[in-house]
Parts: structure tokens; sequence; C-alpha cells
């Protein structure tokens, strides 16, 4: 099942539609006992010490106190005072079953803090108004520094001090080994520095009408049950030139191994007979590619195009200075066009057409948008529906993770490794997304198959690598790759499949 992104303002909607109902005290019990059940299971040594601020984040944490006590965990929880009527009543029935409630204040941390096996920050939610006033500023300086001596904390549906919509770290906040989230993930769970801060993040979806939260989502997260059933399936009777002709358009002397790798890429994602076409001596990285070295685009161009066009293209990988031009005359053809590297130049702008894919990195995507990167990376969601408006087709911003945004979805990928954080990870990705079009996906079921597809091979890749993973280990694991998402299925017979 999909799992949904939602902002800060999204969840504030779900909430009001869900009080005057009688339902945000269902929606808190469900919530804290999903974190006192999270704190159970992840962090079972020792007392657990509950933060619990003045709005409804506080509230949670009362009803986990209450739960975490009806376990038989041992349970201390040091509260701010509180106008929000649901925290006050959960600190009523927590009461009323035997807990004690003391108030926060910097010497009752300190005190409890020595004594606890996990810390469970419940000071700020989505109701963060920042800046960070200095009391609890300084409530926050002696958490981090317990946890720096190695008191684990688990944030409840974001760590405090962090803007839930913002991937960047602004000021102070607290850094979570865990944080269990509501109904949707919001940005700062899920990018940057911020996903970093909150830890593990699980989603907690809570018993609310799945529309009420799909209307507000900014964006879903599919699972690899979705993307398996968009991988395409083959008959028996299918023969090279019916599982995808592909060709990749670039490399330049120095930057020759970006085709190289791109073909190898959509070689390894199925496609059935992919040539490189490039002015430069393009390495035999694997003798099934094929491989065509042209004197000049001008006369190459028109001559590929008269000796019958592909199923797919894909462009720009170290293509060099003329990549613009050769971008617009492929963008002409009206075929399948996977865009990336040097073709991902905003003069392209409104040259492409509804079966495009472009795939920038963040430093790219500045660039067509004119824009800092920072402000890019602060928040993908919103640069990758900027792009998507500006290119049309559909637009991968990659990243860990990236986003795929189309004409109507956003969608984040799951997974991926640190590891692909190395030079020619995002050609193996054009050549992996080429193949799935020349395999006859639309443009926005490739991006978010392909996405996940590659980042599952550097999944499997970095068992065995780490750190040292390079593209072509990638591409080596993307079967193995496929035949793993199509199990996740549960319908995929590996010997006639
Ligand atoms: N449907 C859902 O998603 C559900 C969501 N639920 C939960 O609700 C949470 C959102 O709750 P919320 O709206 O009450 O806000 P919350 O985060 O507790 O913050 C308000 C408190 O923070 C304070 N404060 C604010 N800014 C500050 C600053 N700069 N510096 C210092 N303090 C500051 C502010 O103080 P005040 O301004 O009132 O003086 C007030 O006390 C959400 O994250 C989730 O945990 C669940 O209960 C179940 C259903
Ligand atoms: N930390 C990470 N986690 C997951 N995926 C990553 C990470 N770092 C890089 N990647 C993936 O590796 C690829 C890098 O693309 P790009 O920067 O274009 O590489 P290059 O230009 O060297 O080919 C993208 O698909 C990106 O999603």
């Amino acid at each position: 099942m999909s799992e949904f992104i939602l902002s800060p303002e999204g969840a504030r909607r779900v909430d009001a539609r869900l009080e005057p109902a009688g339902l945000l005290d269902l929606a808190m019990e469900e919530a804290g006992r999903a974190v006192a059940d999270a704190v159970q299971a992840s962090f079972p040594e020792g007392p657990a010490l509950l933060l619990a601020g003045g709005g409804a984040n506080g509230g949670d944490a009362l009803v986990a106190a209450r739960h975490l006590l009806a376990l038989g965990r041992a349970v201390h929880v040091l509260a701010q005072p509180s106008k929000h009527p649901l925290t006050r009543l959960n600190r009523r029935r927590l009461r009323a079953v035997g807990g004690e409630v003391q108030p926060l204040n910097l010497s009752s941390l300190r005190r409890a803090a020595a004594s606890a096996g996990i810390v469970v920050d419940g000071l700020l939610g989505t109701g963060f108004v920042p800046p960070l006033r200095p009391a609890l500023a300084a409530v926050i300086e002696v958490l981090n520094a317990a946890h720096d001596a190695g008191l684990p904390i688990l944030s409840i549906d974001i760590p405090s001090g962090l803007d839930a919509s913002c991937a960047d770290v602004a000021g102070l906040s607290v850094r979570a080994d865990m944080t269990v989230t509501f109904m949707g993930f919001k940005t700062a769970s899920l990018f940057g520095e911020a996903a970093t801060r909150s830890g593990r993040v699980t989603l907690a979806p809570l018993r609310v009408p799945p529309d009420w939260v799909r209307g507000e989502a900014l964006g879903i997260r599919p699972d690899d049950l979705e993307v398996a059933v968009l991988l395409p399936v083959r008959t028996a009777s299918a023969h090279k030139g019916t599982a995808g002709r592909v060709w990749i358009v670039g490399g330049h002397p120095g930057t020759v191994g970006a085709a190289a790798l791109a073909g190898l890429g959509a070689l390894r994602a199925g496609a059935g007979l992919v040539t490189v076409h490039s002015l430069a001596d393009v390495p035999l990285v694997t003798p099934e590619l094929m491989v065509q070295r042209h004197t000049n685009w001008d006369h190459a161009l028109p001559e590929l195009r008269a000796s019958g066009l592909p199923d797919a293209v894909a462009l720009g990988m170290g293509l060099g200075p003329q990549a613009v031009g050769v971008a617009r005359e492929v963008l002409a053809w009206g075929i399948p066009t996977v865009l990336d590297a040097d073709a991902l130049h905003p003069e392209l702008a409104g040259h492409g057409h509804p079966q495009c894919l472009w795939t920038p990195h963040p430093g790219e995507a500045a660039r067509l948008l004119g824009m800092g990167t920072p402000e890019v990376t602060r928040d993908p969601l919103a640069a990758a529906r900027r792009l998507q408006e500006l290119l049309g087709g559909t637009v991968v911003l990659k990243g860990g993770p990236s986003v795929v945004a189309s004409a109507d979805t956003l969608s984040v990928s799951r997974g991926g490794h640190p590891g692909m954080a190395s030079g020619g990870m995002g050609d193996t990705l054009s050549g992996v997304l080429a193949a799935l079009l020349g395999q006859g996906l639309s443009a926005a079921d490739a991006g978010v198959a392909g996405v996940r597809l590659h980042a599952r091979a550097g999944e499997l890749a970095a068992r065995a690598h780490g750190y040292g993973l390079i593209a072509s280990d990638v591409s080596d694991e993307l079967g193995a790759a496929w035949l793993d998402l199509k199990q996740s299925w549960g319908q995929f017979d590996t010997d006639s499949d």
C-alpha cells in the first residue's frame, strides 16, 4: 500500500475534520499506543522517560506513558503546562491509572535522564513555529548531551525543533534514533539533514478515513508490490526485437564511460537490443553492447532517423557541449526519451513531449530552475513539482531518496544506499529508464519503477561493496533486484516469467 507524505498544514486540516467528529481523542489514543509499542519493541531496557510539551504532541506522550504503564514498564513523565484539552484529559487519565506527572525543568530532566533507558520526545510536533523559545532550547541541549552520552531518543511524529516541511535543519533540534510519525511522512522525515536527525522513521497510519489523508497528501511513497506490478512481463514468444530497442546518445572524449554505463544499465534492465551512439570511442564494457562511432552529429542524426527509430532513447550522459542541439533534434523524433546530464538545459524547456523523462540531480535541477542548489534540496517535493511544470513529461529529481514527478503525482522512492554516492550511478539509471520505456512503460511508470529498481540493485550491491560501490556493480544486481521486486508480488515464477 502506498504511504502518504503530508505537510504540517495538511495534518492540521485532517485534525480539524477529526475533532468535531470526536475522533481526535481516538487518533491520539492510537498515536500514543503506537509510540508505546515502538518503545517496547525497540528499546526494551530500563525505565522510559517521557517528555510532554503543551500541545497534542505532548498528549501523545501522555497516552504512550499510560500504555507503557499498562505493559508493566517503569515510566517517568515530565510535562510542561498545557492548555490543550485532550492533552489535559490524557494527563488526568494517566494519573487515574497511577502514573505520576512532574514538571519539566532542567534539573528534573537531568535527574531523570541519569537513570532512564530511553527518552520519548513529545515536546514539539507539527505545531512547532520557529524560532525555538530559549526555555525549550535549553531542554533540547540537555537532551542532546544525554544522547551523546549514549541515551537513546525516540521522537513522536517529528524530532522537537525540526520544521516538518523542510529538509534543512535551521537551528537546535532533537537528534533522535527513531521517530514514530503519524498518518503520513513529513518532508523532514524523508530528506536531507532533517531525515538524518529523525533516525529510523516508522509510520503509524492511524485509522483515519484514507480519503481524508489522500486528499491532503503532497505525494505518495509506493511499496515494492506497487512497483512490481509496473514492471513488464514477457510472453514466451518474446524475442530481442520485441524486448525494446534502445539507443544511448552520449559520450565525448574524457566522459565516454557515461554512455557505456548507460548502455550496460539498459541491457541489465531487460532491453532487447542496445546501441551506443557516440562521437568518441566507447569502451567495450560488455560485448553484448553495440557501438556506433560517428564523426559529427549534424550528419549522424538525420542518418539515424532515416535508419528507423528505436523504441526509446537516452541522451546526454557525457555528451558534452553539443548536447542541447542534439537534444532538440532527438526530441523532434517524438519517441520515448530520457534526458540526463548535459541534455538538462533550461533552453530545452518547451521542447519536450509527454513521453520525456528528465533526470536532474539537485545541481542540474537548480540550473534548470534558475535557483541555488540549497533551495532545491530544502524542499525536493516542491522543486520536483516546479521542474515538471517547467519541462512537462515526467521528472526524476535524483537523490537519496529520489522524487518522481508526473503531471498528476509526486512519488518518493524507497531505499537505495549511501554507497550509491559515486560517479556514474545516474548514467546507469538513465539506461534503466530507457530500457523500461523501450519495453512499453509510460514515462511516469518507468520513472517510478526504474528509480526503485536502481535503488534496490544499489542495496543488493552494497551488501558486497559497501561504500566502495561503483555503478557497474549496480548494473550487475539489476536482474536480482528485478526478481526481488517481482517476488514481493508473490506471483513470480522464476522458471517461466
Ligand atoms: N492527525 C494527526 O496528525 C494527529 C497528530 N497528533 C499529534 O499532534 C501534534 C500536533 O499537535 P499541536 O498542533 O497541538 O502542536 P504541537 O506540535 O504539540 O506544538 C504545540 C506546542 O508547542 C509550543 N510551541 C510552538 N512553537 C514553539 C516554539 N517556537 N518554541 C517553544 N514552544 C513552541 C506551543 O506553545 P504555545 O504557543 O501554545 O505557548 C504548544 O505548546 C502532531 O505532531 C502529533 O504528535 C496526534 O495527537 C494524533 C493525530
Ligand atoms: N545516498 C544515496 N542514497 C540513495 N541513492 C543515491 C544516494 N546517492 C546517490 N544516489 C543515487 O545515485 C544516482 C546519482 O546520480 P548522478 O548524480 O546523476 O550521478 P552521475 O552523474 O555520476 O551518473 C541517483 O540515481 C541517486 O538517486
